[in-house]
């Protein structure tokens, strides 16, 4: 008999919290049911109006029970990104007709990288099971699922306290792979240690250059601090943990860090408060996007060095109501102080507007190369006004 008080009350919650589990299963369930319907009556996967009733109405009926409506309007957001996100999953599956069970995810670093983690969500969302591929570097990502021994590929393309990753964009150039989803994950960078210690003990950091780029503000008030430069955020994990020192820590994620029995000194260092990455998943195959989920298409342009090229051709994404989301450029390979465009757009590679927007950009530049048409993962949550 145990004469711990709060054991029966801890029962009482954890029995609750099986049934929301059980409510939250239940729930995606029936949301599977809506997405089966949309298919065949050719509706959007997305509602706005709906979700926007269904909140109000949530956050009135919270509030009779004391519940904060921003409590309840976070928790429902959450519930809601996850419903869309999983009808739109199998809309995709449906259309492209070639589910696999597992999926082979190749990222960068061992087990604990921002990669990793993103790559069990994608994986979690699309496939039953995961078999991981670490590589350590980008380039080997790239290489393991050109020869196949991997059947994707999860890259790290864009941050909004680093900006964009030159060394993705530039292997994008030469790979005959296509781009197929992304994902957009909130990064919290924290100081992880392997044994006690404190800011004052610390004499080096171990971490990938982007960590570094992204919290430069907070690491810039110790300029004491040698940085010690790793292939992946889970590489200097690795490194800090075998270390065992209180002078030695790495820079990464709190998850991460528990694959390491590293401890969280400081956390959410980076430059901008919300600090989000970009992913994007790579494979051999180009796919189809259902008409019902929002799609994006990039592209690569290189323009002639003639006057107004570049503007030339973005007429052309005005002239079709195309809406452009990214504009990126890099120096082309071999060619110095030529570029190249990636454009990143909302639109469906199958729709009339973007064939004809191909046909037009063709004539008018150098070359355009597809990079792949991909379901638009990024549900921005419905606001009550
Ligand atoms: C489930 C639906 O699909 C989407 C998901 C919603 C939800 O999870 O409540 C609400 C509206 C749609 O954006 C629906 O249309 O009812």
């Amino acid at each position: 008999m145990s004469d711990n008080p709060l054991l029966g009350l801890r029962e009482r919650i954890s029995a609750l919290d099986l049934k929301l589990l059980e409510l939250l299963a239940e729930r995606r369930d029936l949301a599977l049911d809506v997405a089966r319907t949309k298919q065949s009556s050719h509706l959007p996967i997305r509602d706005k109006e709906r979700e926007r009733d269904l909140l109000k109405r949530l956050v009135e009926e919270g509030k009779k029970q004391r519940l904060d409506g921003h409590y309840i309007t976070r928790v429902f957001q959450l519930i809601i990104e996850d419903s869309v996100l999983t009808q739109q999953a199998l809309l995709q599956q449906h259309i492209n007709q070639d589910k696999l069970s597992t999926a082979r995810i190749a990222f960068l670093g061992p087990k604990g990288s921002y990669s990793h983690l993103a790559a069990r969500q994608y994986a979690a969302r699309h496939f039953d099971g995961l078999v991981e591929c670490g590589c350590n570097k980008f380039d080997d990502i790239f290489k393991q699922v050109e020869i196949g021994q991997a059947d994707f590929g999860i890259l790290p393309i864009e941050n909004t306290s680093s900006g964009s990753i030159n060394e993705v964009y530039d292997l994008l150039q030469s790979t005959n792979l296509f781009i197929v989803g992304e994902l957009t994950n909130p990064i919290n960078h924290c100081l992880l240690a392997a044994v006690d210690t404190d800011l004052s003990q610390i004499e080096v950091v171990y971490s990938h250059p982007q960590p570094f780029q992204q919290c430069s503000q907070y690491l810039n008030g110790f300029p004491n601090w040698k940085i010690e430069y790793c292939e992946s955020t889970s590489a200097a994990m690795e490194k800090v943990a075998s270390l065992k020192s209180p002078k030695a820590v790495a820079l990464g994620s709190e998850p991460g860090g528990s694959l390491y029995h590293l401890q969280v000194l400081e956390h959410s260092l980076a430059n901008q408060k919300e600090n989000i990455t970009r992913f994007i998943v790579v494979a051999r195959k180009q796919i189809d996007v259902a008409p019902q989920i929002p799609a994006k298409t990039t592209i690569i342009v290189a323009t002639g060095q003639q006057s107004g090229a570049l503007v030339e051709a973005l007429l052309v994404l005005r002239q079709h109501n195309i809406i452009m989301t990214k504009l990126e450029s890099r120096p082309i390979n071999g060619n110095p102080w030529e570029e190249m465009f990636y454009i990143d757009m909302q639109a469906n590679l199958d729709s009339i507007e973007m064939q004809s927007a191909l046909d037009d950009l063709i004539p008018i530049t150098r070359s355009v190369k597809v990079l792949g048409c991909y379901p638009s993962e990024t549900v921005v949550p419905v606001k009550l006004s």
